[in-house]
């Protein structure tokens, strides 16, 4: 294989244009500061702001990490939706800590959050699928989502049978989508510089209070 060093050289890093930041009038509460960078990136037109890594462990406690849109952000954290039959749902459920990445490049910024991840309720899970379109329903009730797949013939089938059902039985819900809320231990909050001096402030959870470090680039 060619190796792709000569490909990447000469492409740009960083080229967004980051807003000032100045960490010593950042709220107290991170999630404030995440809703006011978010909003921003939001404003700027950054592309599929909500789209973020959700990384957890395997039971061998290897990595494992795929992307996910986020569907709310509430006082107890930060929420996503998904299949608890998936790979991530089995993770999840033997090890209920989670990390997530956001980047938006418009303006050179980045946000990571690390914690402890909690269901959300039975009615919380089936009023969230049933918000969902028809096709993402069809989805989620006609695949078991992370399994080996034999043909696209065989999902095809799988998928047009669960929107049949779910025609004949509109209230029908996917026993397996649920809801994870990640509870921030401490969430990271990256600007980038155009001389390289990046900024980071870290926020730790206290208990009912946070404290903030500022970090070396
Ligand atoms: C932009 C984007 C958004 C996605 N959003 C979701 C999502 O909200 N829920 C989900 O289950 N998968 C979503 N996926 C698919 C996941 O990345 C992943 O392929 C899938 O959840 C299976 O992951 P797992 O095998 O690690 O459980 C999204 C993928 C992309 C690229």
């Amino acid at each position: 294989m060619r190796p792709l060093r000569d490909s990447l050289r000469p492409l740009k890093s960083l080229t967004g244009t980051p807003p000032l930041f100045d960490p010593s009038t950042a709220p107290e509460n991170p999630l404030e500061l995440f809703v006011e960078w978010f909003t921003h990136a939001v404003e700027v037109g950054q592309v599929e702001p909500h789209a973020m890594t959700l990384s957890t462990v395997d039971a061998d406690g290897v990595p494992d990490a795929r992307v996910l849109i986020l569907k709310d952000l509430t006082d107890d954290g930060w929420w996503f939706a998904s299949s608890s039959a998936s790979a991530k749902g089995v993770e999840l459920t033997a090890h209920p800590v989670a990390a997530l990445t956001f980047y938006w490049p418009t303006v050179g910024r980045s946000v990571r959050v690390r914690g402890t991840v909690s269901r959300g309720s039975d009615e919380q899970n089936a009023r969230d699928f049933s918000r969902r379109g028809i096709g993402a329903r069809a989805v989620a009730l006609g695949s078991p989502q992370s399994q080996p797949l034999g043909s696209y013939d065989e999902s095809e089938a799988a998928i047009d049978n669960a929107a049949r059902e779910l025609d004949a039985h509109p209230e029908l819900v996917s026993p397996t989508w649920t809801l994870w809320c990640v509870r921030p231990e401490s969430v990271e909050f990256w600007q980038s510089d155009a001389e390289r001096r990046h900024q980071r402030l870290r926020y730790s959870s206290q208990g009912q209070s946070w404290s903030t470090t500022l970090l070396w680039p």
